[in-house]
């Protein structure tokens, strides 16, 4: 099976934690995106959304499945988003489509996170994926200043700005032995919107598609 089956498999497979009248939180990426055409066929069933990213709201009303802000709704049943990076904890490594900030809000309103990736994601140590941080553009250079003190390489990620205005820093060649202790170093930078690193608060459910079908972790 090449990687697109193996997205579209778990984007499919998410289906199994919806029910009907919920409000679904709706990830970004290629693989939330086939978790959109998903829900597609089962819109009648679907309350409401809340989504991500500009980029999955289009999709969303492109297939008339309902979209609602944040601020609209008392809560999120069910949050279904991919990954760049997921460990055996569930704690993961988001935003590589530059949709961390908005992820980390829908994450943290969820009652459940059911993470899809396709088998390439799974690891051991976080870190290999570069590691996306959102800054305030005037503080830029001085983040990108404490990331070198924190051991990373941080590279200004090119022409990319966020939804909310912002820019992004991928830092490069961190082993992120701590993911916890990482999380709180850099929120506490003075400039920084939001860290991709997903620790506090991790999937509940990994859906991983692998060529002997979809396998489900939940922490025990
Ligand atoms: O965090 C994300 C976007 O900000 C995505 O979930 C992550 O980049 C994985 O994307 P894809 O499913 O395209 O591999």
């Amino acid at each position: 099976m090449t990687q697109e089956e193996l997205k579209k498999a778990v984007g499919y497979a998410a289906l199994d934690y919806i029910k009907p009248g919920m409000i679904v939180g709706v990830g970004t990426g290629s693989t939330a995106a086939y978790f959109i055409d998903a829900l597609a066929t089962i819109k009648e069933d679907v309350v409401g959304t809340v989504s991500s990213s500009i980029a999955s709201t289009e999709k969303l009303q492109r297939l008339g499945i309902p979209v609602f802000d944040c601020n609209e709704v008392d809560g999120v049943d069910v949050y279904v988003d991919g990954a760049d990076e997921i460990n055996p904890s569930l704690q993961m490594i988001k935003g590589g489509g530059a949709a961390l900030t908005r992820e980390k809000i829908i994450a943290a309103m969820a009652k459940k996170f059911v993470c899809i990736v396709d088998g390439s994601k799974k690891v051991d140590i976080l870190g290999k994926f570069p590691l996306p941080i959102e800054v305030i553009p005037m503080a830029r250079a001085y983040v990108a200043r404490q990331l070198v003190s924190l051991g990373g390489t941080p590279i200004y990620r090119q022409g990319v700005k966020t939804d909310n205005g912002n820019v992004i820093i991928d830092v490069h060649n961190l082993s992120i032995l701590n993911p916890i202790e990482l999380e709180d170093q850099i929120n506490r930078i003075a400039g920084v919107v939001t860290v991709g690193l997903f620790s506090h608060r991790g999937a509940d459910i990994a859906l991983v598609g692998t060529t002997d079908g979809v396998q489900t972790i939940t922490l025990k």
